[in-house]
């Protein structure tokens, strides 16, 4: 659990004119993105949705997490889900690859598809539904192995012994995460010595190398300085030009400076989804109003 941040991951100032909310401060507007480049294209807008959340209620136990949510993620987009602690966010998150398996007590009513496969149809193979989709949590989390075994690590459980594949995967995946500079001479070197911020980047890089179509991110940066932080940001908004990102925060800077869209929870519902922009300068609920302007949370 962690508390609610509304402070900016790298403080910056917020764009002035910030539209005035009827009766209330002014809500936050959608802080400065990492690049100059639009973060929301057409051609995000127009996608299809990779993974589609239809009527999902779930309970642990007697008690009931999340109520009828309905969310679609298009293909190569960033959807981040917000919300105060205890809203579900990461429930939800864990409701896409199937990881509440793993607790006990866990019911799941309505459907969760992936393109065109239904996550939680009969039968399915759970463990090939997760080499689908690629997870980083809140705290890095490396294996006490070398730099390139942790990258490697996916590929040398699905049988592949291949040196020349395994090379390439590892390459592309730090390229990918933005480390490969950083440790290219050293990847025989314990994993263990990076820094936090690097510790993170080769998580991404290992969930990276089996090529997932999704990636789930819960709270990737909330153990990480801002520097890190931004690096960190930096490298989501150009993974989804190749990958579908879905992404918990409790910083709603970090929230509009990455995401396309963006889904504000509340006591397990699903009070608001639309464009990030919109929901940030011009929401439709008074409640995700209060929340992103910083009046509850
Ligand atoms: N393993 C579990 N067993 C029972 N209840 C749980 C379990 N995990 C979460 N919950 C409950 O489900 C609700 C949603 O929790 P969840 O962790 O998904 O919220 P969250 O929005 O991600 O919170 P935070 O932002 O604090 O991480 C909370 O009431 C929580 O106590």
């Amino acid at each position: 659990m962690t508390e609610f941040d509304p402070q900016p991951a790298v403080p910056e100032p917020l764009p002035a004119g910030a539209p005035a909310s009827p009766g209330g401060p002014p809500v936050v507007q959608a802080a400065p993105k990492v690049s100059e480049v639009p973060l929301t294209d057409t051609a995000v807008l127009s996608a299809p949705p990779l993974v589609r959340i239809q009527d999902l209620n779930l309970f642990y136990g007697g008690k009931q997490a999340l109520f009828d949510i309905n969310l679609d993620v298009r293909e190569h987009s960033v959807m981040a889900l917000i919300g105060p602690s205890g809203c579900g966010k990461s429930t939800l998150l864990r409701c896409i690859n199937r990881m509440n398996d793993l607790i006990g007590n866990v019911r799941i009513e309505g459907s969760v598809t992936v393109g065109e496969d239904d996550v939680y149809a009969p039968g399915v193979d759970v463990i090939s539904l997760r080499k689908r989709m690629g997870m980083v949590f809140q705290k890095s989390n490396p294996f006490p192995k070398s730099i390139y075994e942790n990258v490697a690590y996916g590929l040398r459980i699905q049988g592949v012994k291949d040196r020349s594949v395994l090379d390439e995967a590892v390459e592309r995946s730090l390229i990918a995460s933005g480390l490969w500079n950083e440790v290219k001479d050293r990847l025989k070197d314990s994993a263990l010595g990076l820094s936090g911020g690097q510790q993170q980047r080769l998580c991404i890089a290992r969930a990276l190398a089996v090529k997932p179509e999704v990636l789930l991110m819960d709270e990737p940066c909330s153990a990480l300085d801002p520097l890190a932080t931004s690096r960190i940001e930096e490298l989501i908004f150009e993974l989804k030009r190749n990958f579908t990102i879905v992404i918990v925060t409790h910083n709603m800077q970090q929230a509009a400076r990455v995401s396309d869209f963006t889904a504000f929870f509340w006591m397990g519902k699903l009070i608001e989804t639309g464009l990030t922009e919109k929901v940030f300068t011009n929401p439709v609920a008074r409640m995700t109003e209060d929340y992103i302007s910083g009046r509850f949370g």
